[in-house]
């Protein structure tokens, strides 16, 4: 497979998926970093067409440009070319109608968790009145089965818990779109799939339109219904698209023995494993332009200007170097 080779998910070809116009849509985006004597592009020709209320999950190996993704989508940052629209809006900038939950909690240490919610909600809804707004906080603590731990500070809670009350805060905004980049990568197993669990039934109950960055096959093929593999970068793209449908509610235990899930992982994994091949394949190739030095020659008390390394030049060195070691050591 060579990954120049795969075609970005174009509108004619992720048509076949959707039923109407998309709620979340990147249309031809490219971005890259640094001056343009040194720019990387990180990501090139990305397409994406999320419909409302869908889960989406973005997998991709560490540094290929998903935090990058994830920033577009919220507007934190603008593609050098290409859009990005919700809607059918250009987003141009952060607003509350996309809502986005990082891997690092970003509470307020100060604040409760019912205050850091409450925060949130006051910016967003500030028409409510104290008692509604008290009452819109309690709903999303309960939401995320924090209400035991509503007036504690967030020192007082474990990484688990302040993930939580970060997915209650985002939530509480009612954002129409969730961005959840990589939220449980820093959390251990048992906590992850809990709060797996927790997002599934949250979905369930209180659909929105989400898309999930994770580098995890299992928590993709858990959550979403569509897996969407980013290429390794430079130039990462969104070449093609996994719909998943396995049956809602899923349950991890049970999914394990289910064939469909196992087949799709298998698919989903060997995609993955082929791009990283090609990748590496690709470094290898790649050759590298070596200095046209040689190490200064002290000894004779004269600096000889730089000459190109060639087996001529090294055989010379080296017949040079035994010709002083012997007559030393004679
Ligand atoms: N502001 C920036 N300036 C220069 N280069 C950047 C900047 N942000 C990201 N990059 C580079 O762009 C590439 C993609 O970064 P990004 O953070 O989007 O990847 P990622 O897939 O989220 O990585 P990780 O999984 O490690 O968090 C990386 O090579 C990174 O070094």
């Amino acid at each position: 497979m060579n990954t120049d080779t795969l075609t970005p998910l174009s509108a004619a070809s992720a048509s076949s998926a959707v039923k109407s116009a998309p709620y979340l849509e990147l249309k031809g985006v490219n971005v890259g970093y640094g001056p343009s004597n040194n720019r990387t592009e990180v990501l090139a020709n990305v397409n994406l067409q999320v419909q409302e209320n869908e889960f989406v999950a973005i997998i991709g190996f560490s540094g290929s440009g998903k935090s990058t993704l994830v920033n577009l989508l919220a507007g934190l940052q603008q593609p050098d070319t290409g859009e990005v629209r919700m809607a059918g809006q250009l987003v141009t900038e952060p607003g509350p109608e996309r809502g986005i939950v990082f891997q690092n909690y970003s509470l307020l240490p100060w604040l409760t968790v019912a205050g850091n919610i409450d925060l949130a909600v006051k910016s967003v809804f500030p028409q409510f009145t104290a008692a509604q707004r008290r009452a819109h906080v309690a709903r999303y603590i309960d939401m995320v089965s924090l209400t035991p731990a509503a007036d504690k500070k967030p020192r007082e809670l474990s990484g688990g818990m302040r993930q939580r009350v970060s997915l209650a805060r985002t939530l509480a905004m009612q954002p129409g779109v969730l961005l959840l980049d990589e939220p449980l990568s820093a959390l251990d197993a048992l906590t992850r799939a809990n709060l797996q669990d927790e997002i599934t039934r949250i979905w369930e109950q209180d659909r929105r339109t989400v898309v999930l960055i994770t580098n995890d096959v299992d928590e993709a093929l858990l959550l979403a219904d569509r897996v969407i593999p980013l290429t390794m970068g430079p130039r990462a793209t969104l070449a093609t698209s996994f719909t998943n449908t396995l049956e809602r509610p899923r349950d991890r235990t049970a999914m394990n023995h289910d064939p469909a899930f196992k087949h799709l992982k298998a698919e989903i994994t060997h995609y993955l494993l082929e791009l990283n091949r090609e990748a590496k394949a690709l470094r290898v190739n790649q050759t590298l332009e070596m200095p046209n030095v040689l190490p200064a020659d002290f000894s004779s008390g004269r600096r000889e200007p730089p000459r190109a390394v060639t087996r001529e030049g090294i055989r010379q060195a080296n017949t040079r170097f035994n010709d002083d070691s012997n007559s030393s050591a004679a």
